[in-house]
């Protein structure tokens, strides 16, 4: 099993390409069940999520060809892939390939509005809580499919003439349940209306992609969407949106280490409520022409008190990265999760390096430190085992990560894009 080792103690300089964004990728690949027709989607990441939905739509039909190439001249990785699902050949998702990955479960959406069937195991994903599906069992059913839980696997069958639009607020923010209503909407009877929806980049970047295959979707960014159910789509070629994450957590490395780094293909709108904490601890970030600047050249990192949020609010998928950064800040800082009840796994893992955080409930107080020293250390889950590596790059000496499977889900060729700024980063394979 690959560790990473870290030697710490470099500044971060040079230019960060940000890859295209997993969270919208996973969904959008989803959405080319809905057509017979080809979905070209550009800017996709290498990454282990990626592959595993790839052989899981494989498994529905779908025939999916890749056009490797190098997007940007600094070196941008995602590829081009072509998804093409001609037929439905299985309305199964399995427990072994969708226990893996919690979007897998997504497929439910496109399989019930196009083949008015679908049998999919219940999800998998990273262990932040427990995550039910209830909201996706009652927007599905709001359509009038007919849900039934049987052996671990949710069987949602349609009415005789499809699936049919309603009107249904959501109680609680969702960003899959928001997907997966929406995808299935597209071909609906009638019209939609999605209240109290999931308002984050990614949903919007799914509604253009849609719009493109020729459904009808408005409000998607805001918290009501209305869809008006259409016959069929057709192809399309859309470029995933960047990763807003995957910029939160470099931006966050270079206010950790100090330094002075570009990243590459990003924009300020997709985090603005990340960049204002991470400004606040102590960097500059500015917009470029080709994406943000981000720069701390001392001055040391202030502590700053966070809360995590929906969509427009600071991203739970940052809270790791961040609780990284204040371990290091010259004060006392707050960091409160509201979105997942099990997510401060790290906590334990970013002691073994020297830091000091109580929890209390869900906040969790980190009392920063002048020095974190290198130590072999855990990664839980997936933005968890990012924010060891940030600590890592500022504590003395080798920290060693393993379970790097985690960091794989969701950070394309992360040594690389670290050590070319002047960290030493080294995958190890035992
Ligand atoms: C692949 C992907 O895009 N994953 C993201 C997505 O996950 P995901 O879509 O799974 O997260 P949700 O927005 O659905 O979860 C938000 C909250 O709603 C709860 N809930 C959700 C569905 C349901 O049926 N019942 C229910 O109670 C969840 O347990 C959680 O407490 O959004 C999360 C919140 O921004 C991110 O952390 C994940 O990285
Ligand atoms: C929690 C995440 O992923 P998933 O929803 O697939 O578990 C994530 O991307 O941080």
């Amino acid at each position: 099993m690959d560790r990473i080792r870290i030697t710490g103690g470099n500044e971060l300089r040079g230019i960060i390409p940000i890859s295209g964004a997993k969270n919208a990728a996973l969904p959008l690949m989803i959405a080319s069940l809905l057509t017979d027709d080809t979905l070209t989607l550009e800017n996709v990441p290498h990454l282990a999520d990626v592959e595993q939905l790839i052989r899981i739509l494989g498994n529905h039909g779908a025939d999916i060809s890749v056009n490797g190439r190098r997007e940007r001249q600094s070196e941008g990785y995602s590829r081009t892939i072509h998804f093409t699902s001609r037929n439905i050949v299985d309305t199964t998702a399995p427990y072994e390939l969708v226990s893996r990955m919690r979007a897998s479960f997504w497929v439910i959406g496109p399989l019930l509005a196009r083949e008015g069937k679908a049998r999919v195991s219940l999800p998998g994903g990273c262990a932040i809580g427990t995550r039910p599906v209830d909201l996706f069992i009652e927007a599905l059913a709001a359509l009038g499919a007919t849900i039934e839980i049987d052996g671990g696997y949710i069987n949602a069958t349609a009415p005789k003439g499809g699936l049919i639009g309603a009107r249904y607020v959501f109680p609680k923010v969702s960003v899959g349940a928001t997907h997966v209503m929406m995808m299935a909407a597209t071909l609906a009877n009638g019209t939609t209306t999605i209240g109290n929806a999931a308002r984050e980049p990614e949903v919007a970047d799914l509604a253009r992609c849609l719009n493109a295959m020729g459904a009808k979707i408005t409000g998607a960014g805001t918290s009501t969407i209305t869809i008006e159910g259409v016959m069929s789509l057709s192809g399309a070629r859309h470029r995933v949106l960047p990763d807003r994450i995957e910029t939160g957590t470099y931006a966050m490395a270079v206010a950790m280490t100090g330094g002075d780094v570009v990243l590459e293909g990003t924009n300020a709108a997709l985090l603005d409520t990340a960049l204002e904490a991470i400004r606040r601890a102590g960097a500059e970030i500015s917009e470029t022409e080709t994406g943000l600047r981000v720069v701390r050249n001392g001055g040391g990192i202030k502590p700053v008190d966070i809360v995590t949020d929906p969509f427009p609010g600071f991203p739970t998928d940052l809270q790791a990265q961040f609780m990284g950064l204040m371990t290091k800040s010259s004060g006392i800082s707050h960091i409160t999760e509201t979105i997942f009840e099990n997510r401060f796994m790290h906590v334990q893992e970013l002691a073994r390096l020297g830091a000091k955080i109580s929890l209390s409930g869900q906040t969790a107080k980190i009392e920063g430190v002048a020095r974190l020293k290198g130590a072999p250390v855990m990664a839980t889950d997936l933005r968890a085992s990012v924010s060891l590596v940030i600590a890592g790059l500022v504590a003395e000496g080798e920290t060693m990560v393993s379970r790097v499977y985690h960091l794989d889900r969701g950070f394309e060729r992360l040594e690389e894009k670290l050590n070319r700024c002047g960290a030493k980063v080294e995958r190890v394979s035992d």
